[in-house]
């Protein structure tokens, strides 16, 4: 049996911990809050982030960066924002990083997985994505995700560690691809919730849901992705996920919105992450610079500061006719 390191004790984190211990690993799970590793490591439950989930005694928490860092593999679950920080303190050693957040640097536009390179030069990245409700995972229901990553060694010994019958992960090289596909349904799921808050009905959620994934294809093939990642498990598997669901916190941000309320506020009282507020802005940057139309996302952008519902969906609606193509 092995050593797993997860670094990030959110929901996700707590998850990925679970997985790992329960295929019988020893799993290091990095909180940066002493007050949170202290009630895991005394009552076994993460109970602001994912309760009522009942962790296994082989999770251990610990505020100890360096301690995780020894692990045989360490997964990354921060905040996307927060993921260069935590990686230019975690000491640098050869193994693998598994990047399992779902959004774009700010700062810099880059991916998770290219920040990982960039901080870990001599670390194999790769990329863990897909259709995967936390608390889902951690009751053991059956989920599926794309491990992608170009150092096949490193992907099949990752896939060993947390593979399981009712987790099972499909290999793939294409790296940009599996992240592309996370980080854009977080925005259009921000938008399936606005049309639910409004009250726009089911077709509208469906056409959104389409010509969606015809904005995170072409933004993902302008940036390299495969098209056939885009339609797997991280792209289109779970852009329909959190587009159907208020259990996205992405998507009831968006039902907030869409019922009136205004966006800061929303985002003001939330304690968990919604990545796809921190992303659109920067998607919308980086489509701008690619030359990539995306409308949805900008409406998104339009509606995080603070437009009016009615006059953003209006606009949507009366742009030009066009090929569906
Ligand atoms: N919750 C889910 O079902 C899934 C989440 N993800 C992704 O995983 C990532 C983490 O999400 P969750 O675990 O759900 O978040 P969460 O909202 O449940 O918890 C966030 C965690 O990050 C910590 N944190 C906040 N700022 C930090 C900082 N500056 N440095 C270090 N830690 C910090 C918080 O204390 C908390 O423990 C996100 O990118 C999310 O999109 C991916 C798949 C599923
Ligand atoms: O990424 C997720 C499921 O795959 C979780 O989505 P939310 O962050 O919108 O809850």
């Amino acid at each position: 049996m092995s050593t797993v390191g997860v670094i990030g004790a959110g929901a996700w984190g707590t998850a990925l911990a679970q997985v790992a211990a329960s295929n019988g690993h020893d799993v290091r799970l990095w909180a940066r809050d002493p007050a949170l590793v202290a009630a895991i490591n005394a009552t076994h439950e993460n109970a602001p982030y994912l309760p009522g989930a009942a962790l296994s005694p082989r999770i251990s928490a610990t505020t100890d960066l360096a301690w995780v860092a020894e692990a045989e593999v360490n997964l990354m679950v921060t905040p996307a924002q927060a993921m260069r920080s935590v990686l230019t303190a975690l000491p640098a050693r050869a193994q693998p990083l598994v990047v399992s957040s779902k959004g774009i640097e700010a700062s810099s536009h880059l991916l998770m997985s290219e920040v990982a390179a960039a901080e870990h030069p001599d670390s194999p990245v790769l990329v863990l994505s897909g259709p995967t409700f936390a608390h889902e995972v951690a009751r053991g229901l059956p989920t599926a995700v794309t491990l992608a990553g170009e150092d096949t060694a490193a992907r099949a010994r990752v896939a060993d560690l947390i593979a399981a019958p009712q987790f099972r992960p499909y290999a793939s090289a294409d790296v940009i691809g599996a992240e592309i596909g996370g980080a854009v349904k977080n925005v259009l799921a921000i938008a399936c919730g606005v049309v639910e808050g409004a009250g726009l009905g089911q077709n509208a959620r469906a056409a959104l849901i389409a010509r969606g994934f015809a904005e995170m294809t072409r933004f993902g093939l302008a940036k390299g992705a495969r098209a056939e990642t885009l339609a797997g498990l991280s792209g289109l598997g779970d852009l329909v996920l959190t587009c159907s669901s208020t259990a996205s916190r992405n998507f009831s941000l968006g039902a907030g919105i869409g019922r009136g309320e205004p966006a800061r506020a929303l985002l003001a009282e939330r304690r968990t992450v919604a990545e796809g507020a921190y992303t659109a802005p920067v998607l919308r940057e980086a489509a701008a610079a690619a030359g990539v139309e995306m409308p949805i996302t900008a409406a998104v952008c339009a509606l995080l500061d603070g437009a009016p519902v009615r006059a953003v969906i209006d606009a949507l609606l009366a742009r030009p006719l066009r090929d569906e193509g």
